[in-house]
């Protein structure tokens, strides 16, 4: 569940110092700079080389410094580390700004023709109405600038309003300029700082809803394997390796279905350990355990073909399910199977009829027009293993329809 998210002060007050930095760093150099140069040109004639000069360099230095320190605080990231630290830093450096341009204003006022002087005004009114756009993300910062600049050329214009005809309608102006400014600042801040946020909420969102999708696809992978382990576990016999007798059921049904479509014969070998129980006995469980083993690989080499199945039908008895497989291929796979139990020679001391150990077998074989159950066909091969049991054990028998029983020993 995604819930909505606000972003925390210090977060929103922190990326509200980055990107003033990011956005101001340029704006505040270039645009005091560009007045700079154009209030020397406004100067030039009516002010001495050294003090313009003078004036121009302390300027510059402190454009340098404050650009420096937001070149600092960006790389550094100290705007998240001390953000107080960097927001009082700013706000001094737009003050002193600020107060340059209002010294040089009243310092101009006594030295300049008037015209010069409504000039350098109006250059300084038009910067700090430029400097909103790149500095009210921080209210404070963009205030600062304001008050610093406006607030004492307003005052002086008031208190000399003596000294020349406008300076009266100046200072008021100044002042109601600035409160304008102030009230058109808070609302574009307003409006700066809830796009931030918003921004910071999508982000966060969107961040949040690509990590649960991440999660939910591991989730499903993981679900997937485990029921892929799960039917694993359901369909293999652990001491063998091979199929069970669940997983036999279903292959031979799909496979009576397949052998009626395609019309083709199909066989099973019920395969019996003969003595197995004296095996057991003799040699102890765990020996038993490996002849089972040992048997279920050699069935597995003894089949070659796509989709033979090999399985472990219960305790001592195996299966091979042979699709294709007329009754004299399954008896030539049956021979296979007895030739490779032999050379195997398991060594079987209490079997009554060879020194190692042997195996008897029931063969079952379904024509595709046959309308057989899987337990039908096992059926016929249990009758046959039976058979093959009491023939005398070691033996190969063929049951090859339900109706009519035909027996071959090998
Ligand atoms: N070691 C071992 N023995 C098993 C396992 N499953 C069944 N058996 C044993 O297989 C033996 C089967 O014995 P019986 O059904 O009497 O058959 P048999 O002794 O082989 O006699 P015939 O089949 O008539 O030749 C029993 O002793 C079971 O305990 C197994 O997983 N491991």
């Amino acid at each position: 569940m995604i819930y909505q998210r606000h972003i925390p002060r210090e977060e929103l007050f922190s990326a509200q110092l980055e990107m003033l930095m990011q956005n101001g760093q340029l704006g505040t150099v270039v645009a005091n700079t560009v007045g700079m140069v154009a209030s020397m040109a406004i100067f030039w004639p009516f002010v001495d080389f050294t003090s313009i000069m003078l004036w121009g360099a302390a300027f510059l230095i402190l454009l340098l410094l404050r650009s420096l320190q937001m070149s600092n605080a960006l790389v550094n990231h100290s705007y998240r580390t001390h953000p107080k630290s960097v927001y009082w830093k700013l706000i001094l450096g737009s003050a002193a700004t600020g107060l340059v341009w209002a010294s040089a204003y009243i310092f101009a006022a006594t030295r300049v023709p008037i015209t010069m002087q409504y000039t350098f005004l109006l250059l300084i009114v038009m910067i700090t109405a430029i400097s909103v756009g790149f500095s009210v993300i921080i209210r404070e910062y963009f205030i600062a600038f304001l008050i610093g600049a406006l607030w004492p050329i307003a005052w002086w214009s008031l208190v000399h309003y003596w000294q020349q005809p406008y300076n009266l309608l100046i200072g008021l102006v100044l002042l109601a300029f600035t409160a304008v400014l102030v009230v058109i600042c808070d609302r574009v801040h307003r409006t700066f700082r809830n796009m931030l946020a918003l921004n910071w909420e999508r982000e966060t969102m969107a961040r949040e809803l690509g990590d649960m999708a991440g999660s939910l696809r591991d989730r499903n992978r993981q679900l997937r394997d485990a029921r892929r382990q799960l039917t694993d576990l359901a369909n293999i016999d652990e001491l063998t390796g091979l199929g069970n007798r669940r997983m036999v059921n279903t292959a031979l049904k799909a496979e009576i279905n397949r052998a009626r479509r395609t019309a083709t014969p199909l066989s099973v070998i019920l395969l019996d350990v003969d003595y197995f129980k004296a095996y057991n006995d003799t040699y102890g469980h765990p020996a038993g355990d490996e002849v089972l083993q040992r048997l279920a690989d050699i069935m597995q080499n003894a089949t070659s073909r796509a989709g033979e199945v090999v399985g472990r039908y219960g305790g001592e008895e195996f299966i091979l399910v042979l699709p294709g497989s007329s009754s004299p291929s399954a008896m030539r796979i049956a021979e296979r199977l007895k030739d490779f139990i032999a050379e195997a020679a398991i060594p079987h001391g209490e079997s009554d009829v060879s020194p190692s150990i042997t195996v008897s077998q029931g063969i079952a074989t379904v024509e595709p027009d046959t309308e057989l159950m899987p337990a039908d066909l096992i059926k016929m091969a249990d009758k046959a293993l039976y058979k093959a049991k009491a023939s005398g054990r070691n033996a190969i028998v063929v049951e090859e329809s339900l109706s009519a029983p035909l027996a071959a020993e090998a």
